[in-house]
């Protein structure tokens, strides 16, 4: 079934943390969706897109590295390119951080061409409540394992969202894979 494919420890917990700390200082911008607009109903969090940060070369060589691993064994789509910067996600309890379900399937002439999506749970597990992970990819609906490292990757068209985080913070780094149409 084309459904989650998940690769627990994907990152250290040292990777995801100098990860984390790179991004601190570079300047946020609020979530927008796909589309460009802003609407907080759907989505709260900030963001920061790696390619804008220096010295993050090596999480673009893992994350390629992942993502071609997972799609030769479990998806054979028909990938081609990264066309967008793989973004970190932050989401705060005092915004109440979150994502309402969606597909990462744009109208835009990038988005739209999205095949395959890359979740990285940045943050230790522990660190927030809430702020979960779910997809529905039929009709049950699945939750993410929040393993601080663990990688999520599933067809760009899944339904998936991100529950409100009640305490604490929650980082995720997220990447899409492109490709031509489906067919
Ligand atoms: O933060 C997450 O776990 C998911 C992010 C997401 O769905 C997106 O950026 O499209
Ligand atoms: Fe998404």
């Amino acid at each position: 079934m084309l459904s989650v494919h998940v690769v627990p420890d994907a990152f250290s917990v040292g990777e995801c943390e100098a990860i984390i700390a790179a991004i601190a200082g570079a300047p946020t911008n609020e979530a927008l969706l796909v589309g460009r607009n802003k609407d907080h109903a759907l989505r709260t969090a900030e963001l920061v897109w790696i390619d804008d940060v220096d010295g993050m070369g090596w999480v673009m060589d893992r994350l390629i590295d992942l993502v071609r691993r997972s799609n030769l064994n479990h998806f054979c789509f028909d990938l081609t390119a990264f066309e967008e910067s793989p973004q970190v996600a932050i989401y705060t309890a005092q915004d109440a951080g979150h994502f309402a379900w969606h597909s990462d399937i744009g109208g835009g002439p990038v988005s739209a061409k999205r095949k395959l999506t890359l979740v990285l749970q940045l943050s230790p597990d522990d660190a927030y409540e809430g702020g979960d992970l779910e997809f529905m990819p039929g009709a049950q609906v699945l939750t993410a394992n929040r393993t601080q490292g663990c990688v999520s990757v599933f067809p760009s068209f899944t339904l998936h969202q991100v529950t409100p985080v009640a305490s604490g913070v929650r980082h995720s780094l997220t990447v899409w894979a492109h490709g031509p149409a489906f067919r």
